[in-house]
């Protein structure tokens, strides 16, 4: 898979007349990087997501995938879903199939491609996200972890270049949320440049390359650490500041943690940590 570089410029974007819940939002996607979304709810994320994925149109502004602006004709949208694929925060709203396997066969099967095909995208699809002792079971018996990382392998199975996933970590618990990420990190492996949203400012510090915060109306995007670090910016955002940044500033104002990237997460946190002879993190 190529990478692609996906970009909203200047986005206004909302449901109701001269309300916008985007009013000039910017955004550029690192290809074949981990971007997340953040933002209090409410903030616009989902509608930041439903406008690069094409199920939105802006009223004003474009989104840009290598430079072209993408056209909302029906060609220009078929396009560009097969480069940039959205999954919805509730699985329920994609799920229809009868099975695990007819269901992420389903877009596979709208482009056209022959059986053999299809049935090569679907195994892939869902050996990424480990739920291929699934493919035979009904959709419906299914836990909501599961059923989220089927949804997750529908889009695979169009081989996206991009990756949108709304929440796809929230109402999971802590395996579940373990198993989700294991697979994403399988995806860009794989190829895919992959963007969540999300309200865990932990989750993202740990887990992004790049942030990009929903704030009014706005996009303020930048290494996590600069912008998790923002005290004003989290303010304006309602959101609060990762703990490992809290914890790392203490450690180095007490002269605990030398000069350098502060830690990410609690396995950073113990590698930068010092050691003292007999005792083991
Ligand atoms: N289909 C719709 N019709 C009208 N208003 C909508 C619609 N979808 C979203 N909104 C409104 O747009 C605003 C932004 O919603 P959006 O879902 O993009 O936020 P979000 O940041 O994803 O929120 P959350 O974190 O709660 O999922 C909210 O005020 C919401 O009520």
């Amino acid at each position: 898979m190529s990478h692609r570089t996906l970009a909203a410029e200047g986005l206004v974007a909302g449901y109701e007349r001269g309300r916008p819940v985007l009013d000039g939002a910017t955004l550029r996607v690192p290809a074949g990087r981990r971007l997340a979304v953040l933002g209090a709810n409410g903030s616009g994320k989902t509608t930041l997501l439903r406008c690069l994925s094409g199920a939105l149109r802006p009223a004003a502004g474009a989104v840009v995938l290598d430079g072209v602006p993408l056209e909302h004709s029906r060609r220009g949208l078929r396009a560009h879903r097969q480069e940039v694929q959205l999954v919805l925060q509730d699985p329920d709203d994609q799920l229809f199939s009868a099975s695990v396997a007819q269901d992420v066969s389903f877009g596979p099967l709208n482009l056209g491609l022959d059986e053999d095909a299809v049935r090569a995208r679907v195994a892939e699809a869902l050996t990424l996200l480990a739920v291929d002792v699934l493919a035979e079971r009904p959709t419906h018996h299914l836990s909501y972890g599961e059923r989220k990382r089927v949804a997750i392998a529908g889009a695979v199975a169009m081989r996206p270049c991009v990756l949108l996933l709304d929440e796809p970590t929230a109402g999971l618990d802590p395996s579940a949320v373990a198993e989700a990420l294991a697979a994403l990190a399988r995806l860009q492996e794989h190829g895919s440049t992959v963007v969540m949203s999300t309200h865990d400012v932990d989750l993202a510090l740990a887990w992004a390359d790049e942030v990009a915060v929903v704030v009014d109306r706005a996009v303020v995007q930048g290494a996590p650490a600069d912008v998790l670090g923002d005290d004003a910016l989290l303010a304006r955002a309602r959101l609060g500041r990762p703990w490992a940044l809290t914890v790392g500033t203490r450690l180095r104002e007490l002269g605990v943690l030398a000069d350098g990237p502060l830690p990410r997460d609690v396995a950073g946190l113990l590698t930068a940590l010092p050691e003292r002879p007999g005792v083991t993190a």
